[in-house]
């Protein structure tokens, strides 16, 4: 089972007093998991209005759309799984309508369904994996600023290791708080206002309840703000209002997309919100910049889903090191850590290969490895208007039609690549739409 539970771990299990989930629950519970129960959805949103969860699991049995529909109507964003022991197959259909994010059928043996709760409610590893320069540089200054509350913003691509630097820096600063999440990017502002800020009672309409923000609820620990970069400007607004407060009580760390400061002159982000925020910088490279440290992270990251989802623990040979160097990762390393997932489930040798690296869609990273000795030599006799479109096509095609990354492969600006494919659009040449 993989849940992208961001930050936070604490699980909350919707499941029916004396039934099995239940006595499996304490089980996980008694061996250190953080598993708060309820027995009926409602009592579950009284638990989410005073607490932070990082993910919720029902009891398939149970009305699991009504309680989707309740939590978007009081806009809360977590992510809902409904399971179930033997549960019929219209059930996990009719959950996943619901606005379920997955459903995942539970062993019937009470120890297994344990160790399924305890394995989702357990914190994400902070091992941090990489020693390429820049990236060293990026986590000994991390390390050296974690202690205190100095505001953070980690500056990287998507899926450089953003929250994974950030968890690193909470736990190292020794803070005696939560680590909580707010995901910007893909979020309704409204959303994410209610994530930060919570409501009194009344406030939303139909709904009589409160809630308390993570603001709130950090104090003592570290908020992460996910994305700040697409934080909504009245957003923006209130958060430097209540990090001026001086009672905040907790050390904020974000992660962009880009530097904060280039955002100021464009009116796309607050000058003083960023100034406060970028007190101190961590620059996370993106990893095809930093291919040599696939050789650590392919292994670490096989061996960590193995471990986690089960499977065998096999070593990665060299020759699938070679073609894992050989592509342009535009989802850096948690595309990586996708791709070594499937290849886990796949692999039948002694050693993952070549043939076991497949990427999102089905294809063999194999079928697209880049031909070693065309060379120079093939180009011969086109023009370089003509390689220069065909080398642009195929590294956006390559970067699944992801302009940033493409742009950034190819060493040129993101309006420059803009303007060639306007070009190529209006000479009618099919491009890669944007990702
Ligand atoms: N250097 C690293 N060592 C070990 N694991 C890593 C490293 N960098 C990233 N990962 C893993 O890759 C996945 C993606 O990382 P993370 O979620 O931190 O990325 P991100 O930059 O916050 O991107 P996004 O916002 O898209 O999630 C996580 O599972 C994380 O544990």
């Amino acid at each position: 089972m993989h849940v992208d539970i961001t930050a936070e771990t604490r699980l909350l299990l919707i499941g029916m007093p004396g039934g099995e989930l239940r006595l499996a629950a304490t089980m996980a519970r008694e061996a250190g998991a953080e598993v708060i129960m309820a027995d009926q959805p409602d009592a579950a949103l009284n638990i989410l209005r005073g607490a932070s969860v990082g993910l919720v699991m029902i009891d398939v049995m149970a009305d699991v759309a009504g309680f989707v529909a309740q939590l978007r109507r009081e806009r809360f964003v977590v992510p809902v799984i409904a399971c179930g022991i033997d549960a019929p197959a219209e059930r996990a259909v009719a959950a996943i309508r619901g606005g379920a994010r997955d459903y995942v059928p539970l062993p019937s043996d009470r120890m297994m369904i344990a160790a399924a709760l305890a394995i989702a409610a357990t914190p994400p590893a902070t091992r941090v994996v990489g020693n390429h320069p820049a990236f060293l540089k990026a986590i000994d200054y991390a390390g050296a600023i974690a202690p205190g509350s100095l505001p953070v913003s980690i500056v990287g691509e998507t899926g450089t290791g953003r929250a994974l630097l950030a968890r690193a820096i909470h736990v190292a600063s020794g803070r005696s708080g939560p680590f909580l999440a707010v995901e910007c990017n893909g979020t309704a502002s409204v959303m994410v206002e209610a994530e930060l800020f919570g409501h009194r009672p009344g406030d939303l309409a139909g709904v009589p309840t409160g809630r308390l923000g993570k603001l709130d609820e950090a104090r003592g620990g570290t908020l992460f703000v996910r994305d700040i970069d697409r934080l909504a400007p009245e957003t923006q607004g209130r958060l430097m209002l209540a990090l001026m407060d001086d009672r905040a009580g907790f050390r904020l760390i974000v992660s962009s997309a880009c530097d904060l400061a280039t955002l100021v002159p464009t009116g796309d982000f607050r000058a003083d919100l960023a100034a406060r925020q970028s007190t101190a910088r961590i620059d996370l490279p993106p990893l095809r910049d930093r291919a040599g440290d696939i050789a650590l992270l392919a292994p670490h990251l096989a061996e960590r889903t193995a471990r986690i989802e089960g499977g065998a623990v096999r070593p990665v040979d060299a020759a699938a090191v070679a073609l894992l160097g050989d592509y342009p990762w535009p989802g850096n390393v948690r595309e990586l850590e996708d791709v070594m997932r499937r290849a886990v489930i796949l692999a039948r040798g002694p050693a993952i290969g070549r043939e076991d690296l497949v990427l999102v869609d089905g294809t063999r990273m194999l079928a697209i490895a880049r031909p070693q000795e065309a060379g120079v030599d093939g180009l011969v006799g086109r023009t370089v208007e003509d390689v220069e479109r065909a080398l642009i096509l195929r590294t956006l095609e390559r970067c699944r039609g992801n302009r940033t990354s493409a742009s950034g492969i190819l060493g040129i600006s993101v309006r420059t690549m803009r303007n060639k494919l306007r070009i190529f659009v209006e000479a009618g040449i099919p491009v890669a739409p944007a990702a």
